[in-house]
């Protein structure tokens, strides 16, 4: 089911901002018998964007009202929101523009994820690299040309997903999914203030080590860093916390750290 603006829909306006400039900001959420999942930070990451693209914020409460209308009642889906600025302006100029856009649709829990969970994930490692962009470092806006030209990369090289690194050679994250590893008991995960997406389960990562003392640093790290590592393990909203066993030709094993982790998030 797609709504629009709280209204059942399949189409939205050829002039509508989103599609012709990728102006505005989505997330993609986890639903557990028709619940969300961290809703309030999901309301914050695309508080803190729309407040950087100058776009007028939804009234919350009602978007909420709508995604649970569209919510699926199984123990596990997905919701996807998306705003748009909204239609018209010439070139892009954001003035003139009518009200945003909001649209929403389900669809149901990849049941590949529940698999790499349990037996972990084979990366590779992009050519292509994330440009830098502190501007919207973190964000996540509508624009992600990049991680369609990664992913397809992936694909074509025939992995489940790819390491992302930056312009200078720094780890940043993957295709679709933040990235931690473990060296001697310490988390480890990239700085987001050039690129990359800062997501709200990376959010939620950081915040169960703090409260359970586990040690993380946020940095400017290598590839060599991330292959030298203990663990290695992925995060997002939909897939939780999954272990990497191979990057290219490296193995890992799954660590107890990131065991750890997953059951503390109960993914
Ligand atoms: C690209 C989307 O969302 C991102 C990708 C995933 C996923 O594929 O698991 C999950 C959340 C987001 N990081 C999307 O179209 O929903
Ligand atoms: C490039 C990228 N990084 C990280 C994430 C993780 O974000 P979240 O934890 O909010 O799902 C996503 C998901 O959209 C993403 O696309």
């Amino acid at each position: 089911m797609i709504l629009l603006n709280g209204v059942s829909a399949d189409s939205i306006g050829l002039t509508d901002r989103s599609f012709q400039y990728g102006d505005g900001c989505f997330t993609t959420m986890l639903t557990r018998h028709g619940v969300i999942e961290h809703w309030p930070m999901h309301i914050e990451r695309m508080n803190a964007c729309l407040e950087v693209l100058q776009i007028t914020k939804p009234d919350w409460t009602l978007v909420h009202q709508w995604l649970l209308r569209v919510a699926q009642p199984a123990p596990k889906a997905g919701l996807k929101l998306h705003i748009s600025r909204g239609e018209g302006g010439r070139g892009y100029s954001p003035t003139q523009v009518t009200s945003p856009n909001v649209t929403i649709s389900d669809f149901n829990y990849p049941a590949h994820y529940e698999q790499w969970r349990c037996k972990g994930v084979a990366l590779g490692v992009c050519d292509a690299r994330l440009g830098h962009n502190p501007l919207l470092a973190g964000h996540k806006h509508n624009n992600r040309l990049e991680q369609v030209m990664l992913k397809a990369e992936m694909e074509q090289r025939g992995f489940e997903d790819g390491l992302a690194l930056d312009l200078d050679g720094r780890v940043i994250e993957t295709t679709m999914a933040n990235l931690f590893w473990v060296n001697d008991q310490t988390l480890y995960t990239p700085d987001l203030s050039r690129c990359g997406v800062a997501g709200v389960m990376r959010r939620v990562v950081l915040k169960v080590a703090e409260q359970h003392g586990i040690l993380v640093n946020v940095g400017d790290y290598h590839l060599s860093e991330v292959m030298n590592a203990d663990e290695v393990f992925i995060v997002n909203s939909l897939l939780g916390v999954a272990p990497i066993r191979r990057i290219e030709q490296n193995n890992f094993d799954i660590g107890t750290i990131t065991t750890r982790i997953q059951e503390l998030i109960a993914s």
